[in-house]
C-alpha cells in the first residue's frame, strides 16, 4: 500500500494541463499544482475479477505472462461508464465466449501490482448446456473447465516452486484475492445469487 502510493507520487509529479511541478501535501494524500491549482488524488483501477461455474466445474485461465502451470479465475479491467455486472458480462464473453446467467459478488482487495487496481471478485454461472468456450487467445493462452476434486487437490497441494518444477497444474496464493475465490468455490458453491 505504502509503495503503490510512493510510486503514484513518482508517476505524477507534473500538471497535465499546465506541464508545472506539481507539490505533495503534508500528510501525501495528494498533489496540487501551484500553478492551475488543480489537485491530484491518487487512485485505484476497478478490476473485476470472476470465478466461473456451471454447477459442477470451474473454469480456470492462464495468460502466457503467468509463472508455468499456473490457472486462475478471469480478470479485466472496467470500461469507463460500466457497472460491475456489464464489465462481469463483458469480460467472460470476451475472454471465453460464454454468456454469464448469474452472479454473485464476494469480496474485494487492493492489489498494488503493477499499479492500484480494485479488484472486485465475483462468483458467475452460465446456463447449464452452454459451456462450450471459445479461448480468445490475443489474451488468454488457455481454459478449461475443472471439476471440484481437481480443484480441491490443487489447493491442498497449493505449493508454487514444486509444481512450477513439475509443470503440474497450481492456483495463485494465498494472497490473490483469485485464491480466496477459488477456496470459496471449492468450499461452498454459491447459491444466492443476483441476475447479471
Ligand atoms: N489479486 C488477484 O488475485 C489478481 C488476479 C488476476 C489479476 N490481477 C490483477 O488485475 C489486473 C488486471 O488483470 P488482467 O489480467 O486484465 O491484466 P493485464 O495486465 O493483462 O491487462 C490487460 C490489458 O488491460 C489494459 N490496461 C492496463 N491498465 C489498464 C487500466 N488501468 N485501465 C484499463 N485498461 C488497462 C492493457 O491494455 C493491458 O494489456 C492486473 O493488474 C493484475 O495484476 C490480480
Amino acid at each position: 500500500m505504502a509503495q503503490a502510493l510512493l510510486r503514484w507520487h513518482d508517476a505524477h509529479q507534473f500538471c497535465s494541463r499546465s506541464g508545472q511541478p506539481t507539490k505533495k501535501n503534508m500528510a501525501g494524500s495528494k498533489r496540487v499544482c501551484p500553478s492551475s491549482k488543480i489537485i491530484y488524488y491518487p487512485q485505484m483501477a476497478p478490476v473485476v475479477i470472476t470465478l466461473v461455474s456451471d454447477g459442477t466445474r470451474c473454469l480456470l485461465a492462464r495468460q502466457s505472462s503467468f509463472p508455468k502451470g499456473m490457472y486462475s479465475a478471469l480478470a479485466g479491467f472496467c470500461d469507463i461508464g460500466e457497472s460491475l455486472e456489464e464489465a462481469v458480462r463483458r469480460e467472460v464473453a470476451e475472454e471465453v465466449g460464454l454468456e454469464v446467467e448469474r452472479l454473485q459478488y464476494s469480496a474485494s482487495q487492493h492489489w498494488p501490482f503493477p499499479n492500484s487496481s480494485l479488484m472486485i471478485a465475483c462468483h458467475a454461472t452460465v446456463q447449464p448446456g452452454q459451456t462450450e468456450i471459445q479461448v480468445n487467445l490475443k489474451e488468454l493462452e488457455a481454459a478449461g473447465w475443472f471439476s471440484h476434486d481437481e480443484v480441491a487437490t490443487a489447493l491442498r497441494k497449493n505449493n508454487p516452486y514444486t509444481q512450477q518444477q513439475y509443470g503440474t497444474f497450481w492456483l495463485p496464493p494465498k494472497l490473490a484475492i483469485a485464491h480466496q475465490l477459488i477456496k470459496e468455490w471449492v468450499e461452498k458453491p454459491p447459491c444466492s445469487t443476483l441476475p447479471a
